[in-house]
């Protein structure tokens, strides 16, 4: 089908990481903060029983390995695994809570998703970052707070963002057809499971990251760049 006699778009699925966000902010702010701080987390707060959940999870993954020590061979790695992303979650609380941590939106986002959101499209986030992770990025950003224009908040929970029945998930809860949908990531691999489950998709290429792109999906620099392709309104124009 061309995107001519196509359905329209109802809803649109954001990875943040390379699509919203720069990824200097994840890679050389939110990343070393939650490294320096998960230490005092683990020592100060091991009897919380939402740290000592994912402790416990930890030991299931890496059993015998000392919880610190697996937990920085995941960020040695950029692992996606939800004990990190949880634990990371967690620590940016105080971080946002302090003011010390800020998110700086690309510049197109946030008058792209007032604008869909306005206009009735449905927006959700899918990010290996922990749903709580999620909200305090987006209710803490320099242009304010952007949760609300968000339906739907996903994260390893619903599986790994390579795999097609993540997002097989994510339609079933949130009750989507999938030809409604569109997900936006600047990951290759991420835009062919989605396409795999039945997305539509879009592969953001943010120069300023160095985003490769690929040849099997739609490509758009900015999200303005996706509205004009996939026929969404456009922020700024009547
Ligand atoms: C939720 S903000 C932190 C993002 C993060 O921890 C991460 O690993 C980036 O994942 P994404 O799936 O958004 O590329
Ligand atoms: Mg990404």
């Amino acid at each position: 089908m061309t995107q001519a006699t196509q359905p329209p778009v109802r809803a649109v699925l954001l990875d943040i990481e390379g699509t919203t966000i720069p990824v200097s902010f994840v890679h050389d702010t939110l990343f070393p903060y939650a490294r320096k701080a998960l230490p005092v987390l683990l020592r100060k707060q091991a009897d919380d029983p939402s740290v000592h959940a994912q402790v416990e999870e930890i030991a299931r993954l890496a059993p015998g390995v000392p919880p610190l020590r697996q937990l920085e061979t995941w960020m040695d790695a950029d692992a996606k695994v939800a004990p990190l992303k949880a634990l990371q979650g967690m620590v940016w609380a105080q971080g946002y809570a302090d003011g010390v941590l800020k998110a700086t939106l690309y510049p197109d986002v946030t008058p792209a998703l007032r604008c869909w959101a306005a206009a009735g499209l449905a927006l959700a986030v899918y990010s290996s970052g922990s749903v709580a992770a999620q909200k305090l990025i987006y209710g803490h950003t320099t242009d304010g707070d952007l949760s609300s224009v968000f339906v739907g908040f996903y994260d390893l929970q619903m599986g790994g963002k390579r795999d097609a029945q993540s997002y097989a998930r994510i339609l079933q809860d949130a009750q989507w057809q999938a030809g409604d949908v569109l997900f936006l990531s600047d990951v290759v691999a991420e835009l062919d499971a989605a396409a795999a489950a039945g997305l539509r998709t879009c592969q953001i290429v943010r120069p300023q990251d160095g985003t490769q792109p690929g040849t099997a999906h739609p490509v758009a620099a900015t999200l303005d760049e996706v509205a004009e392709r996939f026929g969404l309104p456009r922020a700024g124009q009547a």
